[in-house]
């Protein structure tokens, strides 16, 4: 048995397997390469839903365009149902480019052909006979909601309906995996939600495999269930959403994507913010830290704790301040943030200070059941 017949029967349900992924660039014989994918892995199932986020230069266009056939990786494969794009012969890609739709940043779309005919030409490419290519633009310009718009130039449309005109070019020919490039971040908001709720539809309804690239954390949030993170060429997360603000702590790669979207400290408390005389640290029961603060109310009576809490849906809901106050007599301020939408759960996710003598306790206490904690210093008394 080969080996890309073995991947596809361990694993039917997945689209696409990255294993091992590097690409470099040479810039000139007396520099060395650009690495710009180090050694990625990750796989896609049918029907899934992955954002793909990374800082400019994290290596997302050339993923995609590895992903897409359009350029092959110097290391590693890449099964796209079950055949390795980094090996098929340039003949064999072909038919693969046509399993895979494409919804651009610029929509991409020919100023000179109506809403119809830039539909129509991806059909036409895939060789659909004539007589079906009318009704099957029909159905698409229903699926977008974009009826009657079939004689309309680009010309004549807003950003949201071009991307709904790319959208549809991309579906025409039932591809397998739509994979979108910064596909909202030519729109203003309110046609950027409208977009993802178009995506999530249409995911919904055709059970379509998106995969979505972007450097907007709002979108990610929004949108994909599961988050691919990319930084300076590797992937350095793969999980939930909520995986990803539990993982804030721990990995440095991700606080300036969560910085976008997680609520900040106010001005007020982060001029006056202060470390820690003995820094917390979760994994180990120490006397120092506990005694530490003890002093430093001695100093300064009143000093709040300030620490960012991610909470589950179940815990979120729960009456957990007031659970507080009375377990330990800590008082809890709730200084930014608060419970929302992470994904498709309920979460909490806020910045919090806490006074009293117990703060020790209650921030061990915390720790058992919050999803994510850090703790960011004290802030003063100001009595
Ligand atoms: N054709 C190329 N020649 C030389 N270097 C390249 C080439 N393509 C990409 N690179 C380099 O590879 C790295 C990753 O680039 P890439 O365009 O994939 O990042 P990106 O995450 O898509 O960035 P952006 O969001 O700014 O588009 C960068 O350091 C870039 O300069």
């Amino acid at each position: 048995m080969s080996q890309e017949a073995g991947a596809q029967e361990k694993a039917p349900d997945v689209l696409l397997a990255v294993e091992h992924v590097s690409r470099s660039f040479s810039t000139g014989a007396s520099t060395p390469p650009v690495p710009a994918l180090k050694d990625v892995s990750f796989t896609v199932r049918r029907g899934e839903v992955v954002g793909l986020i990374g800082r400019s230069g994290a290596g997302k266009s050339t993923l995609l365009r590895c992903l897409c056939a359009l350029e092959r990786p110097q290391e590693g494969r890449i099964l796209f149902n079950g055949q390795d794009l980094a090996t098929l012969p340039e003949t064999r890609l072909i038919d693969v480019r046509r399993r895979i739709g494409l919804v651009f940043q610029h929509f991409n779309l020919l100023n000179s052909r109506n809403v119809a005919g830039n539909i129509a030409l991806s059909l036409q490419i895939a060789g659909w006979p004539r007589a079906r290519q009318k009704e099957r633009v029909a159905e698409l310009l229903k699926l977008v909601g974009l009826e009657g718009f079939e004689r309309k130039y680009p010309s004549q449309l807003s950003g949201g309906q071009k991307q709904r005109v790319g959208i549809a070019r991309a579906l025409a020919a039932k591809p397998d995996l739509l994979l979108c490039d910064e596909a909202t971040s030519a729109l203003d908001p309110e046609s950027t939600a409208a977009i993802l709720n178009l995506l999530e539809e249409i995911n919904r309804s055709l059970g379509l495999t998106i995969v979505l690239i972007t450097h907007e954390m709002d979108v990610v949030k929004r949108f994909a269930r599961r988050v691919l993170v990319l930084d300076h060429g590797s992937l350095v997360e793969d999980g939930t959403m909520m995986d990803f603000l539990r993982n804030r702590a721990r990995n440095p790669a991700l606080s300036p994507l969560l910085a976008e979207i997680q609520p900040q400290l106010p001005p007020a408390y982060s001029s006056r913010l202060a470390p820690l005389p003995v820094t917390f640290r979760p994994e180990v029961k120490d006397r120092a830290w506990e005694e530490s603060w003890r002093e430093l109310l001695t100093r300064s009576p009143g000093a709040q704790l300030i620490m960012r809490l991610v909470l589950d849906s179940r815990t979120a809901i729960s009456p957990l301040f007031s659970d507080l106050d009375r377990r330990f007599e800590v008082e809890t301020h709730l200084l930014q943030g608060g419970v929302g939408t992470i994904g498709e759960a309920l979460a909490g996710d806020m910045i919090i200070g806490l006074t009293g003598h117990r703060v020790p306790e209650t921030v061990r206490y915390l720790q058992e059941r919050a999803s994510g904690m850090e703790v960011l210093g004290y802030v003063p008394s100001d009595r």
